[in-house]
This record gives C-alpha cells, structure tokens and sequence, in this order.
C-alpha cells in the first residue's frame, strides 16, 4: 500500500464525464458512472464532478438531477458499508452481498432493500422521461426551460450546478455540475477533444483542483480505493516521472476483449519505457500539464518560479482573464482560494463558448489535441514528446470498468474510427518520428506508438492474401509450395507455431481457447473490413477530400435482460462494412466451387493450384464464419438481400477479373 499518510492534505481531483447522445448513451449509464465517482473513498470536499452534454439534452440534465437526489443515499451508504462496486445497476443485481457478508446486520439489509427500491424508482422515472422526451412531450419546467428553443448543433452554453457542497463536508457529497458547450453551426467543435477542454476551463473556474480525472460516460469507477491509488503514483514521485496515470480499459461486458491481451503483452511492456499510452478514460492528468507546461520548464529552480515560461503559457490560453488567473494558479502549484461554483457561472458561461477559442493555443498546444479521432493517443503522444513520463495503475479490482460494443456492426464503426484517427496521427506533423527527431520522444516509445497507429494499413496486405488463394483456385495457379514439396514445411511449422504462440497467450492469462477463436476470427473480420474503410477515409481525409466525424458507439442500457438471450448472433444490415465481408466470403465459397467442379482454367505454365490454396481458402470461410451463417439467417440476423446482391456483383467481378489478368 502506499505511503498516501505521508501527505498532510489530499489534494483535490476534479472528475470530468463525457457524454453526447442520450439515445445511443442512455441516460442511466451515464448516472450509474457519475453515482460511482461520487461515492469514491476520498473526501467529499475534495472532489467535483462535471458532466459534459454535447447532446445538449434536456433528458441528461433531468436524469442528472435526479441522480444527485438518489446520490443522498446512495453515497452514504456505500461508505457506511464500504461497499466495493459503487455503481448500482452493478452492484444490486449481485444478491452475494446479502448473504455473503455475514456481520450485516438486520438494519443493513433494510437499508438495503430501501436504496434498491429507491434505485428502481430513479431508473422508472428517467425511463419514463425517456419515453415522453422521445414523443417531443417533455416537460420543460422552470429548471429546463433554459433547454427549450435548442438544437443539439446550435445552441448557448448551458452550465448549471446540479448540486453544491456548501459546506464544504469531507464526508458529503461532491458538487455536481452540468455543462453543454455552445456549438453553433459555422463553428467545428472538435469532438471528444473540444468538449474535454471546455471541461478544463470550467473546472478551472470552479475548484481549479491540480489533478483531473476523466472517464468516458459508460465506465464506471469499480474500485472505489481508485482516486488514492492514483495518488500514491502522482504524488510518490518526482513530477517528471509522472504526467498523467492510466488505468488500463476493462470491459464489464466483454471480460476477454482482446484490448485486454494488447494491455497484457504489450502496455506492460510499454510502461517500462515512458509510461502507458493514454487511453481516453480512466486517466487522472496533472492540470498545469494539460496547460502545456515541460517537465524542465521548473526543474532548475526548485520552488521557484520562472515566470518567462509561465506567461509564455499564459498567453496561449485565451482571454479570459479570470481564467488567466486561474490557470496562472495552477501552473504554479497554487491552489487558490476555494471557490463557491455558483460565483463563477457567468464567466464559466464564457469559456465554454464557442468562440473562444479563437486565437488561442487550445488543441494545438494546449488542452486535448485536435487532428485526430483518436485524440487519446495523439493528446498522449504530445505529452511524451515534451518528455514527460507517464504512471499506469492496474490495481486488483480494476479501477474502471466500461462498456465493450456488443453488436458486430459498433465494434466495425469504433474500430474504423479507431484506425482512422491512428491513421490520421502518422500522416500529421506530429507523427512519432518527427516527435523521436526533433522533440523528446524516446525511440523505444516512438516504436510503441508506430506499432499501434499504423494498424489500419493492415488492411491492404490482409485483403491482398485472402484474394490470393481465391485468385490462384480459379486461375489453377499456386501461391504456395505443393503438399508432397519440402518447403510446405517451413510454412506449416509457421503457422502452427504463430498459433500456438497466441494461443499460449491466452492460455496463460486465463482465457479460454474459446475467447481465442472468437478475437482470431474477429481480428481477420475487423481488419478487411473496418480498417480498410478506415484506411481509405485516412487517405481521402489526407487529399482534402473528406472530413472525419467521430461516431459515437451504441451503448447498451443497464438492464441486461436481453443481452444473454442474443448473445452470440451477429445481427447485420446494410452497411457497407457487410458488403465488403460478404464479398471476401463469396469470392472464397465461389473458388472453392469452382476447384471442386473442376471449372478451373487449364494450368498454364504452372503447376495448378493445390491442396495448399484450398487449405487458406477454408480457413477465410472460417474466419468469416459469422457472414456464412448470416447468409442462411433470416430477419436481423441475415445478410440483407441487398448487401448479398452487392457481394455477388463484386464477386463476380472479381472472378472475372482473375480470368482476365490470368488470360494477360
Ligand atoms: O462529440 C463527441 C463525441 C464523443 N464524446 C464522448 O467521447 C466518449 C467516447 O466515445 P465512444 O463513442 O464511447 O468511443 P470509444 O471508441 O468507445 O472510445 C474510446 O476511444 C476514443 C477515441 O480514441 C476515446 O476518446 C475514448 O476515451 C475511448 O474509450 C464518450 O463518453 C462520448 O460521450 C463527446 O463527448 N463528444
Ligand atoms: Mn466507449
């Protein structure tokens, strides 16, 4: 454990979630995360928790306001209990806790049975919210009214305080405080990035605590020790050696994701060097680094203050001056003067504008990182390339857990974007190499980030080698040496032993062969498909031709119910990530046929194909296995007949194609 009794008075965290759409974020989720960072083990006063709403939605801010009032109860009775997962819709359904701990006494089971009562109703009533916002009957009371008039691109800032700790009760509950930034149609809003540097400016305003820690609306705080954790790697070392600290992305609905073997064999790894990427959630950052400060611009001069360096910074900031001001605090270390939220609204109405960053250094130099979807990695990889070093922290339970997408078609639109914006990074002047070249990045570090942000690529040679087996079938040519040959071997001794080798991988964290088959066949299915849209959107975005938007992942609700009855079917549509994986399937099924009718070409001056090419051929029908099964499905789970005719158009194309180059 750490040494956190060392330090005379935690220092404050303000806790920053995002939210944007309350139909694909359903409002519950994003209040089951807030409830569980407000019920963390840290004192009350020194917490405050910002929701950000870029869907400026009436629905958030009313299942917001409901939740403080549940929070009353819920956050004193998670710590009267030390309760261990403090986000309900995880920790009532678990009847363990009733029975497993023996000393809770009759009164804790009341109580119990009260909050769970209690839970239901909140959830009712934001259902029923839902319900009547959904028919454009919702019921703008006085409190909402600010709302009415509004479109979700178009539209003022709105800061509201929710809830406020008056009087300032270690043991009470954190301020609350709702921000939708002003967007307006002429005015880009930069995503993700943009709404977490309005949420650094507001803080600012309001509690200006030196650390900020930031989830994304669907993960919740699982470990409520989590806040200390992070503290004892932030303040038990030298500034330098920690910029920010990460937790590694767990999912609560997909335990055996295969982010969680990358995090496993690879960001163990990478924490040796300059520390964790940072991930976009379940991170705490130090305020003044997120200002653009360098690990050197104070290290001469230990305890002193070079103010050249810090107007420097200042000067990039915007102009407000309260914020100035404010930010000239926290640069330094200071931590001003405890504020009361409702004092700083009109100048927090400000900085959350959309024009105010105009003219500043925000997402350039400072604050969350514009130019990318991925704006974790790129914030992240501007922060090791100033030279600072970052702290990962995997306690035992997982200090968050979120939300994996649990449909076929989220997980392809995350992933394109994903490889996109990673993409977007390597064709920017930020990229790696220049970071290595001309800043501070360590090589090793620059390695670690090319080897993830390259990997839409990926999707080039992939698609290359599953047409290739197909292409050498109908053209009765090979690509691979006959079965009877002798170097057959060096190929069957490499692919047996790269599958032993991840397999083992699972094998050894636990993970069932099972878990493997499934993120193979997913890895192949994501690659051909997501990543190459990925890939062409990177390179259009590149020629000026296309501008990237971030898609929000569908998040499903809390109540689960549905979830194991489907669970395991792949539900399809039209989307064109179908029609691409569709086409690989048919262009495998129609060589396959055409080997086994014997419709192949004469072989030419080769050998023909043999059992080699067949062999890959299958195992690309395997892979794509859920497509295959999709075909014969009817409903949601099949293929639509539109997407198979597209597939069987492409595929014959490409047969004839093959015939004709063959023919050349
Ligand atoms: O205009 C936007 C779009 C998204 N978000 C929020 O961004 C978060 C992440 O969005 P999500 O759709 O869940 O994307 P994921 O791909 O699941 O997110 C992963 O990847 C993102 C981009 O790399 C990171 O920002 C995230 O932290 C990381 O969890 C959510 O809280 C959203 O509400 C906004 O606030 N404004
Ligand atoms: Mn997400």
């Amino acid at each position: 454990m750490c040494k956190l009794n060392r330090v005379k008075e935690l220092p404050a965290v303000d806790m920053f979630v995002t939210t944007a759409d309350p139909v694909l974020e359903p409002p519950i989720i994003t209040v089951n995360t807030v409830l569980s960072l407000m019920a963390v083990d840290y004192p009350a006063n020194k917490l405050a928790c910002y929701v950000s709403d870029d869907g400026c939605s009436p629905l958030n801010y009313y299942a917001l306001v409901e939740a403080s009032k549940f929070a009353k109860l819920w956050v004193p009775f998670c710590k009267k209990y030390s309760v261990q997962v403090r986000a309900p819709f995880k920790y009532f359904p678990d009847k363990s806790v009733l029975s497993s701990e023996i000393d809770h006494s009759w009164e804790f089971q009341q109580e119990w049975k009260k909050i769970k009562e209690e839970y239901k109703l909140l959830s009712r009533n934001i259902e029923d919210a839902a319900k009547k916002s959904a028919a454009l009957d919702f019921d703008l009371s006085d409190e909402l009214a600010v709302f009415s008039d509004t479109e979700r691109q178009n539209h003022p800032a709105i800061v509201k305080i929710i809830w406020e700790n008056n009087d300032g009760l270690s043991d009470g509950i954190p301020h609350l405080i709702y921000i939708s930034r002003e967007k307006r149609p002429k005015h880009p809003h930069y995503y993700k990035a943009g709404a977490m540097n309005v949420l650094t400016r507001v803080s600012g305003l309001v509690t200006n605590a030196p650390f900020m820690l930031n989830v994304d609306c669907d993960m919740f705080a699982n470990n409520p020790q989590i806040v200390h954790q992070a503290m004892c790697l932030l303040l038990g070392s030298k500034e330098k050696d920690c910029a920010f600290v990460q937790c590694p992305q767990l999912f609560h609905n997909n335990p055996t994701h295969s982010l969680e073997l990358i995090h496993e064999f690879v960001g163990k790894g990478i924490v040796g060097i300059q520390g964790p990427f940072y991930q976009g959630s379940g991170c705490i950052h130090r305020r003044k680094v997120i200002y653009g400060l360098w690990p050197n611009d104070n290290e001469d001069h230990e305890g002193q203050v070079d103010d050249d360096d810090y107007d420097e910074l200042l000067k990039q900031l915007g102009n407000s001056n309260e914020f100035i001001k404010s930010a000239g605090h926290a640069l330094r270390g200071e931590t001003g003067l405890p504020r009361n939220p409702s004092n700083s609204l009109d100048v927090a109405h400000q900085v959350a504008g959309s024009a105010y960053e105009n003219g500043s250094s925000w997402g350039e130099k400072v604050g969350w990182m514009y130019g990318s979807a991925t704006e974790d990695i790129l914030t992240g990889l501007m922060i090791h390339t100033r030279g600072w070093r970052s702290g990962y922290c995997n306690p035992n339970p997982p200090g968050f857990l979120g939300c994996a997408p649990s449909s076929l078609l989220a997980a392809m639109i995350q992933q394109k974007r994903w490889s996109t914006g990673l993409l977007e990074i390597l064709f920017s002047k930020n990229n790696p190499i220049s970071a290595t070249l001309t800043a501070n990045l360590q090589i090793r570090t620059c390695i670690a980030y090319l080897y993830i942000i390259i990997w839409g690529l990926r999707s080039i040679p992939e698609l290359c080698y599953a047409a290739l087996p197909a292409y050498c079938i109908i053209t009765n040519t090979n690509f691979l040496p006959k079965f009877q040959e002798p170097g057959i071997l060096i190929l069957f001794v490499l692919f047996v032993i790269y599958n032993l080798y991840t397999l083992s991988e699972y094998i050894q964290i636990g993970f069932s062969i099972h878990s493997w088959w499934i993120n193979q066949s997913m890895a192949r299915i994501i690659t051909m498909t997501s990543w190459t849209f990925g890939f062409l959107h990177a390179v259009l975005k590149l020629l000026g031709l296309s501008e990237v938007a971030f898609e929000i992942t569908q998040k499903d609700g809390n109540d689960g119910d549905n979830a194991d009855e489907n669970a395991g079917k792949v539900t399809f549509d039209e989307s064109p990530f179908f029609v691409v994986g569709t086409t690989v399937l048919l262009v495998q099924l129609v060589a396959l046929a055409t080997g086994l009718l014997g419709l192949q070409s004469p072989p030419g001056g080769g050998q023909g194909s043999g059992l080699c090419e067949v062999f890959c051929s299958v195992l690309v029908v395997v892979w794509f296995c859920p497509f295959l099964v999709g075909l014969f499905r009817k409903g949601k789970y099949g293929i639509p007949l539109s997407t198979i005719c597209k597939s069987a158009a492409l595929s014959s194309l490409f047969v004839y194609l093959s015939k004709k180059i063959y023919m050349v």
